[in-house]
């Protein structure tokens, strides 16, 4: 595949999982890439394997060169955030001053900032002031992504061309990005799926079947579109790859850190060794959620006691208890 016009070099900003896996997939869609990393070490393993520590096993091609030098990201025609969603600030406080005015910066982290409540292209807006933003997600594992196999994402922009542009861009065969205009849809999903996921995680630990999962996955979609529409999202967008797509592969998997940080409270361990140390992005998300939408009158119940479980306000037993102990209502 041949590089479009001004996108022939990609900067990614952060090399975990997630950073590794958008560098190979854009190095797949014909793109040079930098990956940046914060950490010489990591840089350092980079050279020496040619594999990103946070994504074993997945050889990385030439076309990727890791890097801990801002200055190195400064030739790049647009730039991926792949940091979690409470270090994205500090991340475009450091590039920005590196980097070229008007580069898109496109986030791909799924979550809501703890500190402001802002979804992650309203982060990059307040902190980059005059960059064109855009969020990519959608169901896609890294691992999935560094081996090759099929994924379907989604790129969303206020600039609706951007986000076509930039989607063909990074797109190649088993790397499919689709575009849309509307990212709040796109972002609303990313954040509020990782809440349900643990929700799912919680119920399979707890023993309480398929059944239950089911009926978990359905009332949390409904929550999801209920906060995703008050806070201006397309309904068609909650439905689609970044939303119920998301939902699906997430709350069904262990594979998904969230599902698997879920199922550890439900086997019984407490907030504080249930991520294992990985990164399990619903964990921050649920309390802002919930109360983003305590303060705005929308149900969510399921991100409430998610949160309560966190904060240790409530045991598992007791929150799933108080989740069936609801009015029966009209769906
Ligand atoms: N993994 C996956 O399958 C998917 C992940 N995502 C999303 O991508 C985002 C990143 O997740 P993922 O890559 O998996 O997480 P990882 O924990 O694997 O990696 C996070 C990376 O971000 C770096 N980082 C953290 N803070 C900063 C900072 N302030 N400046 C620069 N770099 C920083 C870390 O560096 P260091 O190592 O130095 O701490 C690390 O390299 C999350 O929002 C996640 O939800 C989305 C889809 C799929
Ligand atoms: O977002 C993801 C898949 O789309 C990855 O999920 P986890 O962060 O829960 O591993």
């Amino acid at each position: 595949m041949s590089p479009g016009p001004g996108f022939a070099t990609i900067g990614v900003v952060g090399a975990g999982a997630y950073g590794a896996a958008l560098a190979l997939a854009a190095s797949r869609a014909g793109r040079t890439v930098r990956l940046w990393a914060r950490d010489a070490a990591t840089v350092e393993a980079i050279d020496r394997t040619r594999q990103a520590p946070r994504l074993p096993g997945i050889d990385l091609p030439a076309a990727v060169q890791a890097t801990a030098r801002r200055g190195d990201l400064a030739g790049c025609d647009a730039l991926i955030l792949a940091v979690p969603t409470q270090s994205l600030r500090q991340a475009c406080a450091e590039m920005a001053p590196a980097l070229p005015c008007g580069i898109p910066v496109v986030s791909a982290a799924k979550g809501i900032e703890q500190a402001s409540g802002l979804f992650p292209t309203q982060i990059i807006a307040a902190a980059w002031p005059g960059a064109p933003t855009a969020i990519l997600s959608g169901p896609s594992f890294a691992a999935d992504i560094g081996r090759g196999l099929p994924t379907a994402v989604t790129l969303a922009s206020g600039a609706p061309d951007l986000a076509q542009a930039l989607a063909e861009a990074l797109s190649s065969p088993a790397f499919r990005i689709y575009h849309s205009g509307d990212p709040r849809g796109v972002e609303i999903g990313g954040a509020a799926k990782n809440v349900l996921a643990i929700a799912a995680g919680i119920a399979i630990g707890l023993g309480f079947g398929e059944s239950a999962r089911a009926a978990l996955v359905a009332r949390g979609f409904a929550e999801l579109r209920r906060f995703g529409e008050a806070h201006g999202a397309e309904p068609e967008t909650l439905m689609g790859l970044s939303g119920l797509g998301d939902v699906v592969l997430s709350c069904a998997s262990p594979q998904s850190r969230n599902f698997a940080y879920g199922l550890a409270l439900g086997r019984g361990m407490s907030p504080a060794e249930a991520s294992g140390g990985r990164l399990a992005e619903g964990a921050f998300t649920a309390p802002i959620l919930a109360s983003m939408a305590r303060a705005g009158g929308i149900e969510t119940p399921i991100a409430e006691a998610v949160a309560a479980i966190i904060a240790g306000r409530s045991g598992v037993r007791e929150a799933v208890a108080a989740l069936l102990a609801r009015p029966l209502k009209a769906e």
